[in-house]
């Protein structure tokens, strides 16, 4: 069931009027359903059932501290690439002992913080990253439980900014040196192996290439057992796609029906890393068409969003539906570019879709949830929006919009200036 429809003509978000909300908080604004990302996290959680496994959500795609609680809540784990986001993850509740720390840059302060708070494991993308790990674990007297993070080499059929299992890719250590590296893990006195860990890409919309990394990564985890070292846990990441435009990628219960087959007999623990399918579908941006205008070649809908609040078009030409909050629009059906106020070509929220509107119209950028405001920049010195949570008729602003002070804060000019 869809959470964002259309009630007495005027787009709802559950029970809320998205025009009450544009009213009350202005827009830009984004809007969340808090039933969609309960209802998206349980679909993981209840497909790998009775299989030992935990959904380490992955903050990155929307880190608002009452998306996080929310799941926190709910009993998720978390998947952090940064002591901001650890940080963020415990202001919301959520526990230290479920999060997985990913990335390829940890510094050693952060390092120094998830061992103090108890983290679950490091996913450790290369060997000088194991022997500072090992070095400041020994610092403090504890041992860092660890999985290196492998590159299985696998295509996953996406866009390439986003695809990160390939040979080539900067994450990871290739699968075929992987024993070796392992080997090292296990000799260093203050790290415990404890999985193996891979994710291949974002936005994936077939099975195929999970199973691809999954088979070879099960290949590794034998052969790491033949050589002694018990693999307890095998994180799968993230990357599950969701429906944007036509996509039909597979649903958490066939992804993960795809992943117990292949691990049936086996006692290893799953974690998965999903953001896009928890939250992608969960949101949308609110935007108000400014002005119409018209060239020789083509109609523009200047609105007031722009690629500071949602890169995604701009950045990997990403699509999303744009839809009239008031069905079926006001005006004249024509084919514009929606396009927002900053100064730069690619500044696109959408491109040739057919509207009706006037100057003053609310629109929905859809599927909006995931790598949105977490993207989102002051780009042209424009105030960041606000992020607002629906529970049934219940309206939360969860954050407020940025104001004119925030965007200077912190700034100085040099002595003998203002
Ligand atoms: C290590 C890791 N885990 C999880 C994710 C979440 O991916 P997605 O939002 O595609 O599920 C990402 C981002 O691609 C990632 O880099
Ligand atoms: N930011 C990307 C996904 C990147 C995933 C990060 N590992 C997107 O919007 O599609």
């Amino acid at each position: 069931m869809d959470h964002f429809v259309y009630r007495e003509d005027a787009l709802c978000a559950e029970a809320a009027s998205l025009e009450d909300i544009a009213a009350r908080f202005g827009t830009p604004c984004y809007v969340y359903s808090r039933a969609t990302l309960e209802r998206h996290w349980r679909a993981f959680d209840d497909a790998l059932g009775e299989h030992p496994h935990l959904i380490c959500y992955a903050v990155k795609a929307n880190a608002n501290l009452a998306v996080l609680n929310l799941l926190a809540r709910l009993g998720s784990g978390f998947d952090i690439v940064s002591v901001g986001e650890l940080e963020r993850v415990m202001r919301a509740g959520g526990d230290p002992a479920r999060v997985v720390f990913s990335g390829i840059g940890k510094q050693a302060h952060e390092m120094r913080r998830a061992l103090e708070v108890g983290i679950r494991c490091f996913n450790v993308e290369s060997e000088p990253e194991l022997e500072r790990l090992n070095a400041v674990a020994g610092e403090m007297g504890l041992r860092a439980p660890v999985s290196l993070r492998v590159n299985p080499d696998v295509d996953p059929g996406t866009h390439p900014y986003i695809a990160t299992g390939l040979k080539e890719s900067k994450f990871g250590i290739d699968i075929g040196d992987a024993r070796a590296v392992y080997r090292r893990a296990a000799a260093l006195p203050h790290l415990d192996v404890v999985g193996v860990d891979c994710h291949i890409g974002s936005q994936l919309t077939r099975l195929a290439p999970f199973q691809d990394a999954l088979d070879r990564v099960l290949a590794l985890v034998d052969a790491l057992q033949e050589e002694g070292l018990s693999i307890h846990h095998l994180d799968l990441g993230g990357g599950l796609g969701i429906r944007y435009r036509d996509e039909t990628p597979p649903s958490p219960a066939e992804y993960a029906a795809a992943l117990k087959a292949r691990l049936s007999g086996r006692s290893l623990e799953i974690l998965l890393e999903p953001g896009r399918a928890i939250v992608g579908n969960a949101g949308v941006l609110l935007t108000r068409v400014e002005y119409v205008k018209s060239t020789a070649h083509k109609h523009f809908a200047i609105v007031d969003a722009a690629m500071n609040d949602l890169l995604r078009p701009a950045l990997y030409q990403g699509w999303h539906e744009i839809v009239p909050v008031r069905a079926g629009g006001s005006g004249e059906a024509r084919l514009y570019d929606v396009v927002g106020p900053v100064c730069e070509t690619g500044d696109f929220l959408g491109k040739e879709r057919t509207l009706s509107i006037v100057p003053g119209d609310l629109l929905a950028v859809r599927s909006a949830g995931a790598y949105g405001f977490s993207m989102s920049s002051n780009y042209n010195a424009r105030p960041r929006p606000p992020e607002v949570m629906v529970d049934g008729e219940q309206v939360y602003e969860v954050r407020a919009r940025e104001s004119i002070e925030h965007l200077m804060a912190g700034e100085t000019c040099l002595p003998g200036g203002i």
